[in-house]
Formats: C-alpha cells, structure tokens, sequence
C-alpha cells in the first residue's frame, strides 16, 4: 500500500536521497544536511496516530564520512526517545557525528533524556528542523546542548535552498497537528470525501457505497489511523450507518464523533457498538433526552452544547488534548465547517463515474458564495493516482506560522498589561506537554509500588498503576489478562484506553470495592512518584498558594470539567500531598470549592 500522510513525504528510499546529493557531486553540507532531516521527518512520521497527542520525533545519526550510523523514531509517549533509540544503534560510531533531528526535543518529563543520550553518545554536531513549537519548550533543549559545547544548527536558519525549504516542509507537516494547536484553539482538521467525476458524493437516493475504489478506501483506513477522531453529521449515521473504524491492520484506531442537532438516531447502529473503539455524540442541550439515556446505556458518550457548531465542538475537542479530527461527512456539515474556518485540509478521491441527478449531495453545501472570483484556492496541492482514482489534496489555510505561537505569561502581560504573569492562584494542567503537564498521571515517570506481597513492582506511569489496579485481585482469569496487558501498555494512553474499555464492555470484571478505594489508590500512587522524582517533588512544591486544578473537560471525577462542574479529585489529591511534603498535618483546609 502507498504511504500516506497529511504531508506528501517524498517516497524515495532515504539512501536515494544521499545519493543523490553524491552522485551530482553536490557534497555541499546544505544538500547532505536537508536529506538528513527530511529522512528524520519520514521516520517520525511512521508512528503518526500512536504518538498523540505528543509530537512524532526522528532521529539520524551520520557519521563524518556520511555513512548512516543509528536511526530511532519515538513509538508512543513514554517509550524509548528516537534520540536514545539512535544512538543505542549508532554505538560507537556515534563519537564526533552529526544528529539530525525532525524538531527539538521537548523534555516535559524532566529527565532531558533526549539531550543526554545525544552529549553521552559524543555527538558533535547536530541539526534540528524544527523549533519545538509549545513556547514553554522551545529553546531549551537547544540551549542545553549548546551549553554542553555541541555545535547546534536550525535548518535554514543561515541559509536557504529549494532543498533545505522541502526538508523545512517536512518537519512542518509531520507535526501540523502539534503546530495547529500550538498556534491556535483547534485541533488540525482535514476533510475528506469521495466524488464522482460529475461532483457528486451519493446518488439521489442518498445511496454512496461505493463511489471511490478499494484502494482509495484501503488509504482511508490509513488517514483514519493517522487521526485522533473521525466525525460525521446526524444524515450519514442515517444514511450510511458507518464504522468509520481504521481496517488497515495494527493501526491506532480513532475515535468517532457524531454531530447532530436533532438526536434523531437510530437505536441500533454500528457505531453504538463500542467493542473496537468509542464513540462521542455531540448535540444541542436538551435534545431528546431519553435518547440521551439509551446512548449512555450502551457506553455512548454524549456531549450537550448550548450552541451546537463546527467551532465550538471543535475547542471543545482541542480543550480535550484532540490533535488531529478527519470530517467523513456529507455536504451540509462540511459547508458548515468550513464556513465556521476549522478545516485546514481537504483529500479529495475523485472515481472516473458519472452519476447524474439535479438533488444528488455534492461535497460542499452552500456556502454564500455568488462570485467565482470568491472560491476557496486550496494550497500545496498534490495530485496522486490511487488505483482507478485521483486523489487531489491541499490546503484550505496556511499551516500556522511558528511564530505566533502561545505567548508566554509574560508576553501576554505584555499584550494585555490587565493579565498579572504573577497571578498564580489558579494552577491548571491537563496534558502533558503543559507548564504543569508532569502533574499529569499520563507524565511518563515510571513508579515502584508494592504488590500484596511485598515484592516491588515498576509501573511505567500512574495511569498505567490506577487502570490495572480496577482489575487486580478478581478471581477471574480476563481480569488478569487485562492487568498484563494494562502494565505492558506501551504508553498510558494506551493503558488507560485498555482500562476505560474494559471496565465499560465488562464491567464484571472491575473489583466490587473499586469505588470506595480508587481514591486511595491514586493517592498512593502519585504519593510514590512526587517521592521518586526530586525535581517533581520540587515542581509540587513551587505551586504552594496555589489550586491545582485538572483541566481536564470530561471527567467531572478526577478534572475540573468544562465550567468547574468537576470533582477536580486529582487536583484535590496533588494539593493533600503537597500539604503532606510541606509537613502540615492537616489538607482540609487547602481543599477548594471548585468554582473555577
Ligand atoms: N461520498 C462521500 O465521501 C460521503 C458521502 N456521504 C453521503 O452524504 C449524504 C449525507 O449528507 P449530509 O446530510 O450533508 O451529511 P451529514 O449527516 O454528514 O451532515 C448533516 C447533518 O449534520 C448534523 N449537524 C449538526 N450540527 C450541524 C451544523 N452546525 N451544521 C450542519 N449540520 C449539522 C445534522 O444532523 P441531524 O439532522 O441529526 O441534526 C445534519 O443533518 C448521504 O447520502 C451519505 O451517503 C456522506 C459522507 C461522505
Ligand atoms: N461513499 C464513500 C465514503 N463514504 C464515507 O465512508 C463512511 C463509511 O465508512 P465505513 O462504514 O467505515 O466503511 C461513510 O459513512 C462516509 O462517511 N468514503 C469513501 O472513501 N469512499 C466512498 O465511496
């Protein structure tokens, strides 16, 4: 199958590329430099949808003779850095060369892993594409291993060329998703249909499968697979009664997102069947609450808006750590988001078929326009023949500019003096690569925790320790499989989306006493990692005066929720601990009302 991404890597073997440069005797360091770094994009880009919401990281290590020495790419948050990958493969030859590097490392975890296997490997030079784009990131590991006396150079920083701009592009494309967050309150969102030749996305009937050919459809899976969810609108669950599941093997699978005003939806769908991956509808407040109940009743999410449209579902998302979102929807939703300006990406798969019908559904419904002169202009566009088809694909709006990205708390002093930087009563964290994101239980801090007999047992993050501890001890054989599989989760994402669908499919699984204790649980948990880690332990204490609060949307358990309506227990449960380091004996009366 061809490679797909929301950027157009060049397919090209990385050793093409190196030739390349030799075999036309362009042996400038530039030349060698912008293949090196679009070969760290390609290799970042090979976990696309396993590293979210964290960025996709590669990294090569070349020697002074331009042999290629180590190569790693990160899998998943909380596994191996791509930098210490490369090097562990480089070994020796590692001394005196140069590391390529997609982007600047960004150490939310505190243990600059990235960096020091890069100074301990003996590494010289090394060549970074891309700024980390989050401010509070950017420039640090920089600054760290130029402080270590390595040579440090920013793609295009001194000079530029038509390759060093490709490798630039790659670098850019590789992380839009972190790059479109960073800039704006969205997440990167690419529309995808698929029309006939004569325009049209269903016959009059409403009828669509199948328009494009298998091996359009077989990349689809791919594009789902490289997003963090699949939305479509009320109609197309009518009409299509969609799996929007990612049949492409192996793969990260999205979640799904229905829109709809009405809530008029069938009681059986296929996307009420939650056994793969979950499903979100979004409605307005109010809609059909006895629907409401049904969907619960089957472990359907449902999110009520007081005002249901493409921007504000799509903050809401992008408030809930979403990177990426794929809209497969019909013509009328997508006119609204791209009307409501959140698509940035359209793929277009265009089938050789004419299918006629003045009322047969086109791609974009109305969108107010009278003039051609006021069309949409995509930019970047790329044409590929996929089978039968033509794939047309491009941009509705420019990728963000590194520039303006979130401002730090001072430059927002700056920009609107009546915002204190000082101002500190309030101290939310949510995701990891937030100013606070190591109070996360996704930070990947390993812990060591007792099991009932005593031996101590390392648990790769909180979560991984809070979701097996829901099964442990339950006298059946599923529920000490789900604990395995919870512990060696390659990430706490993964273990957590283990541990959520579990408990939702099987709930007979989850130990009786669960409720009364997973307080307790926690608290031992994050009591272990503010223990282990000294520079966290510190981090905790910092904050003292302060709420911490979990920004977290949607669980009004452990976050804050939307409008403070959460319990905000972790919040809660970090600010008893911080009383417990700061040696006071009571945490009552540091425990907030949330009305944040
Ligand atoms: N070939 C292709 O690639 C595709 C084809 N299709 C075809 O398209 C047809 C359906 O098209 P269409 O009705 O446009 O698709 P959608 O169902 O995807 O979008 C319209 C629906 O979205 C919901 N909605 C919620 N909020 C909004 C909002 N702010 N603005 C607009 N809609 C909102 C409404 O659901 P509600 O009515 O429940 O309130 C509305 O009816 C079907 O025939 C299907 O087969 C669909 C997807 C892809
Ligand atoms: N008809 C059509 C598409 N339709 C989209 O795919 C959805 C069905 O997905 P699934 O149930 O997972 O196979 C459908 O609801 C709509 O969003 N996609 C395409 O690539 N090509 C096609 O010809």
């Amino acid at each position: 199958m061809m490679a797909l991404s929301f950027l157009t890597l060049n397919a090209n073997p990385f050793s093409s590329l190196i030739c390349k440069c030799k075999a036309s005797f362009d042996t400038s360091p530039h030349a060698l430099d912008s293949a090196c770094i679009r070969r760290a994009a390609h290799l970042a880009d090979k976990s696309a949808g396993f590293t979210s919401p964290h960025p996709n990281f590669g990294c090569v290590i070349v020697t002074p003779t331009g042999v290629v020495a180590g190569e790693g790419y990160l899998y998943a948050q909380g596994s191996t850095s791509a930098e210490v990958q490369a090097v562990a493969a480089a070994a020796e030859r590692c001394r005196g060369s140069t590391a390529y590097l997609n982007m600047e490392p960004g150490d939310c975890h505190g243990d600059n892993a990235a960096v020091s296997a890069l100074l301990e490997g003996g590494v010289k030079r090394v060549v970074i594409g891309m700024r980390h784009p989050l401010q509070h990131l950017r420039g640090n590991a920089i600054r760290a291993l130029r402080t270590h006396g390595l040579h440090v150079d920013l793609l295009g920083e001194d000079l530029t060329s038509e390759h060093i701009e490709d490798a630039q592009k790659a670098c850019l494309l590789v992380n839009a998703p972190l790059i479109c967050r960073a800039a704006s309150r969205v997440p990167f969102s690419v529309l995808k249909y698929a029309m006939t030749l004569d325009g049209k996305i269903a016959a009059t009937t409403g009828h669509a499968s199948w328009i494009s050919s298998k091996q359009s459809r077989n990349l689809v899976f791919e594009l789902r697979g490289r997003s963090d969810a699949v939305i479509v609108g009320g109609n197309t669950v009518r009409r299509d009664n969609p799996r929007l599941t990612a049949r492409h093997g192996g793969g990260h699978m999205p979640m799904r997102i229905v829109m709809t005003q009405t809530l008029d939806l069938p009681e059986e769908a296929n996307l009420w069947d939650m056994s793969e991956v979950s499903t979100i509808v979004v409605t307005q407040r109010g809609a059909r609450r006895s629907f409401q109940k049904l969907l619960a009743s089957k472990g359907v999410e449902v999110v009520e808006f007081d005002i249901l449209n493409s921007r504000e579902v799509m903050e809401y998302f992008h408030d809930r750590g979403y990177l990426s979102i794929l809209w497969e929807c019909g013509g009328t939703l997508a006119a609204s988001a791209i009307s409501s300006g959140v698509i940035h990406k359209v793929f277009a798969f265009v089938a050789p078929k004419i299918i006629g019908g003045k009322n047969a559904p086109s791609p974009v419904g109305d969108l107010g326009m009278v003039e051609m002169s006021q069309a949409l202009n995509l930019i970047d566009v790329s044409y590929e023949q996929v089978g039968p088809d033509m794939l047309i694909s491009g941009f509705l709006q420019p990728l963000p500019e590194m520039a303006p990205v979130i401002p730090s708390p001072v430059e927002t002093f700056v920009v609107d003096p009546t915002v204190s930087p000082f101002e500190s009563s309030i101290i939310f964290f949510y995701k990891t690569w937030d100013p606070y994101g190591a109070f996360s239980n996704f930070s990947p801090h390993p812990i060591q925790m007792p099991d009932e007999n005593g031996d101590y047992a390392t648990w790769l993050s909180v979560e991984h320790y809070y979701q097996a501890h829901k099964f442990l001890g339950v006298d059946d054989p599923s529920a000490q499989d789900c604990v395995e599989r919870i512990k060696s989760a390659k990430s706490p994402e993964e273990a957590a989306r283990i541990g959520r669908s579990v408990q939702r499919k099987h709930p007979n699984l989850i130990r009786s006493d669960w409720d009364n204790i997973k307080i307790d649980v926690m608290y031992k948990a994050l009591k272990c990692k503010f223990s282990m880690y000294p520079h966290l332990n510190s981090m905790l204490l910092s904050t003292a005066g302060s709420v911490l609060v979990e920004a977290s949307p949607h669980d009004l358990f452990w976050g804050g929720g939307r409008e403070g309506e959460g319990l905000n227990y972790l919040g809660r449960l970090l600010m008893k601990l911080r009383s417990e380091f700061l040696g006071e004996s009571s945490s009552s009366s540091e425990t907030p009302s949330l009305t944040v």
